[in-house]
């Protein structure tokens, strides 16, 4: 049996992998100091939350403009940890060329949305600094209907994520195709039971959930991804050179 094997979320619709502590806190003091240094403007304000881009947003074609990520964005997640894993062998570039840092405070989330075709279909996910449920939803069958209704009331996820700080959850497959994930714009995640989050049985620490609720505080989030479609500077500055 595999590491993967042992962190499956059997309760999900393929695929899905949770596991606790993939870093130490001293790696997570680490990272979180490295990302607070970054000058201000490396941060995208949106209305719910604000978002840093590595190495850069994609292209208007959905491509990145091939950089190396920084070294605190590399080591120890991608190297070693996620090699050992074999979780992007599989994925053209056999290893993760994007992150976006995703920061909530206290009451921010995102909404329902899929990720889409621009990167192939697995995120591996580092939550950092405190928890938060990441909610899942069906996505509706028709093209009018898909996202509609997702998060609204009377419509809740049909299932529940806890990601603990310093976890490592990986979703690929038909939950990447066929889900919408959010987080909810919450003061509290609350209804923390063994029968409403999925991953119950494979959390580090289940006791700190033991009242069913937990406050929220501010939640940073790690999401690596294989972006499928690479250009690479040379050959851009070439084509903007065109015709010259
Ligand atoms: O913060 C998270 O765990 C989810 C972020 C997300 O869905 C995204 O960046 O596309
Ligand atoms: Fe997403």
């Amino acid at each position: 049996m595999t590491v993967l094997d042992t962190a499956s979320v059997t309760s999900l619709p393929e695929h899905a992998y949770y596991i606790p502590n993939f870093i130490t806190a001293d790696e997570e003091e680490h990272i979180l100091k490295q990302m607070n240094s970054v000058p201000l403007p490396r941060w995208t304000q949106l209305s719910h939350r604000r978002l840093q881009t590595w190495p850069s947003a994609l292209t208007k074609l959905n491509a990145l403009l091939a950089a190396p990520l920084p070294e605190w964005l590399h080591d120890p997640i991608i190297s070693p940890r996620l090699e050992q894993l074999g979780c992007f062998s599989d994925a053209p570039h056999k290893a993760p060329n994007h992150v976006l840092i995703n920061e909530y405070c206290a009451g921010q989330g995102i909404m329902p949305h899929e990720d889409g075709p621009a990167y192939y279909p697995l995120v591996a996910t580092v939550s950092l600094a405190a928890p938060i449920v990441l909610d899942l939803y069906e996505k509706k069958m028709g093209r009018e209907s898909v996202g509609v209704g997702a998060g609204q009331e009377g419509m809740g996820p049909k299932y529940r994520v806890l990601q603990e700080p310093r976890s490592l959850l990986i979703t690929t497959g038909s939950l990447y195709t066929q889900y919408l994930h959010g987080i909810a714009e919450t003061l509290r995640d609350d209804k923390l039971t063994p029968e409403s989050i999925c991953n119950w049985d494979l959390l580090g620490d289940p006791q700190n959930y033991a009242t069913g609720t937990y406050e929220r505080k501010t939640r940073i989030s790690l999401t690596y991804r294989d972006v499928l479609k690479v250009a690479k500077l040379g050959n851009s500055i070439k084509f903007l050179n065109r015709g010259k």
